[in-house]
């Protein structure tokens, strides 16, 4: 129940994140993940994600980079326009404009698509190639996932992967870092800018290495989830035209043919945000969260939980969950019409001190695309066949079937992407 679940979150508030050691807690680095979660650094990750709500992706901030996300999804739209393939790849194009959004509010610097300058070619395939390779890493199931003594020996060549792994994005973010500190300035609002300003002012607790795994952080969390969910409510629309159609006619009564849609017009899409939501709830990308510890022995539902016992929250189980749900698997966007403020029953971006940070912009980023692309272009299914949406669970939840659909531009909007 709702109750058990708050129960849950505000009991295990105190709670660190004990994720894929081998390849978050790098033990051979100075710096990972796990770290900033777990004393003694569990107050700088508390006082990081304080400085990431606040100044790097509160809503006053967010609205200065609103022309940065809206140039990403137009050069998206136009790509995929001038594109001769029959069919869009949308997993692709997805992952390159989440990674694009991500990397240029980060480091100032797009890696995909065709408006990459000459002198960050290099770099942007290499930053593919690691991020790739990364990803593939963290989704592939290992016998040291459950036989902790094996990572030490290794198995299969799998943990020696993910050193190699983690050297090459440590390298990377070397580099970063070090070209930031030589032309990066407080007034470019890059992340990493404002992050070596706070250097400057405690040298001794943002150092180089807390920097690049905040910089990690942001790279892994803010692109998998929004591409991921992307492309779970594209299909999702693919199986149910009329709820496109529904967007399509809402886009065209608030916003109109003359111009793109814009981040400041998602507030008056309801219809568009139903959508989004009810793609959230039937397919949370992080369907069991990320995994919690218990700091200290407590009690839920008169069940004692040890310290130190791993807690996974199953939000995909809840958002399901017939006793909270009508018909809770079927596409329903209209459920959402009417506000319920209990924030325990869609837990897709968690809640609680380590829920998302990068919620805000996350719902943008969904919005954003999604009505975009309905707006510019008529998007349809190859066949007759439903889009199959089957799931291969995992850490995250990543749709079996790369999604590939049809899209052919409105003649009155070819001028805006062209
Ligand atoms: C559709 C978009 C997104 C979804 C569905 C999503 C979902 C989530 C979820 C479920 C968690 C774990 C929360 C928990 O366990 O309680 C999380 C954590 C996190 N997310 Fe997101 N997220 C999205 C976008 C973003 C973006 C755009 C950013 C930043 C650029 C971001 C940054 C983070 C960070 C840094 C964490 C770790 C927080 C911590 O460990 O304390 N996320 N996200």
């Amino acid at each position: 129940s709702p109750s058990a679940v708050e129960e849950c979150f505000t009991k295990t508030n105190d709670v660190v994140v004990a994720n894929r050691p081998q390849l978050l807690h790098a033990k051979h680095l100075n710096y990972n993940y796990t770290s900033m979660g777990v004393a003694p650094y569990g107050t700088l990750w508390q006082a990081l994600r304080r400085v990431a709500a606040t100044e790097l992706l509160s809503a006053t901030r967010l609205d200065t980079t609103t022309n940065l996300r809206e140039h990403e999804v137009k050069l998206m739209c136009r790509q995929i326009y001038k594109d001769s393939s029959d069919k869009v790849d949308f997993k692709s194009w997805f992952r390159d404009l989440t990674n694009n959004i991500t990397t240029m509010a980060i480091i100032g610097k797009r890696y995909y698509g065709d408006e990459i300058n000459i002198s960050d070619l290099s770099q942007a395939l290499e930053f593919r190639e690691m991020m790739e390779q990364f990803f593939k890493l963290m989704h592939t199931q290992t016998l040291g996932d459950f036989i902790p003594v094996i990572r030490w020996v290794g198995f299969d060549g799998v943990e020696k992967k993910m050193i190699d792994t983690m050297k090459r994005v440590d390298e990377f973010l070397d580099e970063v870092v070090v070209e930031r500190r030589c032309i990066g300035s407080l007034e470019s609002g890059i992340i990493v800018d404002k992050l070596l300003v706070l250097q400057e002012e405690k040298p001794e607790l943002y150092t180089d290495e807390i920097i690049k795994g905040f910089i990690l952080i942001m790279l892994i969390a803010g692109t998998e989830t929004p591409y991921l969910t992307l492309e779970w409510s594209m299909s999702l629309l693919l199986n149910n035209p009329n709820a496109m159609e529904a967007i399509k006619n809402e886009i065209h009564t608030h916003v109109g043919s003359h111009r793109l849609l814009q981040e400041s017009d998602l507030d008056k899409l309801n219809y568009l945000q139903n959508v989004v939501n009810e793609s959230l709830r039937l397919y949370p990308t992080l369907p069991l969260l990320l995994p919690r510890e218990t700091s200290n022995d407590i009690t839920i539902r008169g069940y004692l939980v040890p310290r130190g016992t791993m807690l996974m929250v199953n939000a995909w189980a809840v958002q399901r969950d017939p006793i909270l749900w009508d018909e809770p698997d079927k596409f329903m966007p209209e459920r959402f019409d009417s506000q319920d403020d209990n924030i325990y029953k869609l837990l897709a971006f968690g809640v609680g001190r380590r829920g998302c940070p990068g919620t805000n912009l996350g719902y943008r980023i969904l919005g954003l695309t999604l009505g975009t692309l309905i707006q510019a272009f008529e998007c349809e299914k190859t066949g007759v066949e439903e889009i199959d949406m089957t799931a291969l669970y995992g850490v995250s939840m990543v749709k079996l079937k790369p999604l590939q659909a049809l899209c052919t531009p409105r003649s009155n909007m070819i001028a805006h992407i062209a």
